[in-house]
């Protein structure tokens, strides 16, 4: 389900309906709206059209807004209803609200205002139509479009989940958060997101690491250059260029604070302006973002804004590292044997039965990135009949020799002991090992047998 945008005003003046679609078109330019002048034929709009919202006056020939309210509450619960009333009605009003209209508002009031309510109640709306949707397909065990899912490979029951739930939200309009190391598959995501959301407009990637607010700016709204000669031109930023398609903004944890401000308000707002022009245009996309690391832990060190972060947690999927899912090992080496063997056109290898049980403890710290170049390595290295394997066996050894302990290596505890608290340890230690024997222990420490006595004695 897309944004919740559809408006129908309905009023009997002529004239104030045409006014009042003009001024919504132009402070919610996200809205789509329509009009109506004969009360009569609301309930037939309704419909046929999948309104969100209705705005409706109250004092109208045949039906009264208070009537409409009455009928849209019964027969389209899932449709908000805000008055619009002269002055001297606002006792009805009042009532109305009483009766579940989401909002009234006074005909001399300011259009601000009004702009404002209809934003919130048209989120109001698309909020409540994508929980029932997310609730709905999350109950059920089945995927709709596994399809959109062609490029993820994997058995392992914690990411069959995330497909669920990917799907359940895909149609939301708030933005979806994914989290993980880098290689663990958040570009694949992003794009089943995709081709859930809209397949049939752009998918559009962006780096965000260290970019300056102004350079965030103009990157996303575009640029408008007033030349001396009155002449213009424009540079389209990548909202424009994304439309209603998904706009993936990579690495957000790194994104300075200062442009993270530049984002909520594009969230928050859902319309941007482009640089040099004080037009507003609507943000249609659906945004998808990537972090490497917990935002939570980044706002407790002062680098994540606590306002963006919980604008971000709506939806959120936190994907595994490869040692996390050795169920997909084997089938992994395949696929990327078969990825390598096709784009070098080499006839492909076969994988060793026990190589997927060697690398089960190796811990990846590349991911599928690095499990990639590691199958490619091989598969080039490769005889064609066999997968070469010590591109594998030398990283696991690396590995090995990098994770290992010296065995002579002193480990101490997160809270240092004083120097005296060691000595006596060590004395006791070596007392310990030698049985009492305080010539062998004094031997063990290296000092004197009447040092270590005077030592055990307190001295
Ligand atoms: N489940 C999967 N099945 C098959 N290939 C996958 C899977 N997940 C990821 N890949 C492949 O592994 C590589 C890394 O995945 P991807 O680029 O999605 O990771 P990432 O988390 O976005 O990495 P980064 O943080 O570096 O941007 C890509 O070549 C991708 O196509």
């Amino acid at each position: 389900m897309k944004l919740a945008r559809n408006i129908l005003l309905v009023d009997d003046e002529a004239a104030w309906l045409r006014t009042l679609a003009v001024t919504l078109n132009r402070l919610v330019p996200e809205a789509e709206i329509d009009t109506c002048i004969d009360s009569r034929q609301v309930q037939n709009r309704l419909q046929v059209g999948d309104y969100a919202l209705v705005l409706v006056d109250l004092t109208m020939p045949f039906h009264s807004g208070e009537a409409l309210l009455a009928m849209i509450r019964s027969d389209f619960p899932n449709t908000r209803v805000i008055i619009v009333t002269g002055v001297n009605e606002v006792d009805t009003a009042v009532r109305c609200i009483k009766n579940g209209a989401y909002d009234y508002f006074i005909k001399t009031d300011n259009v601000d205002n009004l702009a404002r309510t209809v934003r919130r109640a048209l989120e109001v709306v698309g909020l409540e139509r994508n929980y029932l949707n997310i609730k709905e397909k999350f109950l059920s065990r089945t995927l709709d479009n596994p399809q959109a899912f062609n490029n993820i490979l994997t058995c392992e029951p914690q990411l069959l989940d995330q497909f669920r739930y990917l799907e359940a939200v895909s149609g939301s309009a708030e933005p979806l958060l994914i989290i993980g190391a880098s290689g663990t598959g958040k570009t694949e995501f992003a794009k089943s997101c995709h081709a859930l959301f809209s397949p049939n407009e752009p998918f559009i990637s962006i780096h965000l690491a260290s970019m300056s607010s102004e350079i965030f700016e103009q990157k996303m709204c575009g640029q408008l250059y007033h030349h001396h000669n009155g002449e213009l031109d424009a540079v389209a930023g990548l909202l424009h260029q994304v439309g209603s398609g998904v706009l993936y903004l990579n690495d957000i944890d790194a994104l300075p604070l200062d442009a993270q401000v530049k984002l909520l308000t594009l969230l928050e707002t859902k319309q941007y302006y482009p640089l040099g022009s004080d037009t507003a245009y609507p943000v249609k996309c659906k945004f998808v973002l990537s972090s490497q690391h917990d935002l939570l832990n980044l706002h407790q060190a002062g680098r994540f804004r606590s306002d963006l972060l919980y604008r971000l947690r709506t939806h959120k999927i936190k994907l595994p590292t490869l040692a996390e899912r050795p169920l997909d090992i084997a089938m992994l080496i395949n696929h990327f044997i078969v990825l390598a063997a096709t784009e070098m056109k080499l006839p492909a290898p076969i994988q060793p039965t026990d190589l997927a049980n060697k690398l089960s403890s190796y811990d990846f710290p590349g991911n599928l990135h690095e499990l990639k170049s590691m199958v490619f390595d091989a598969v080039s290295r490769s005889d064609g009949v066999a997968l070469n394997t010590s591109a594998f066996m030398v990283a696991i050894n690396e590995h090995k020799s990098l994770t290992a302990i010296p065995q002579d290596r002193m480990i101490f505890p997160k809270q240092l002991p004083t120097i005296a608290q060691m000595n006596q340890a060590l004395v006791d230690e070596a007392m310990s090992r030698t049985a009492n024997n305080q010539t062998a222990a004094a031997q063990i420490l290296g000092i004197s047998q009447s040092a270590l006595s005077r030592r055990l004695k307190g001295g």
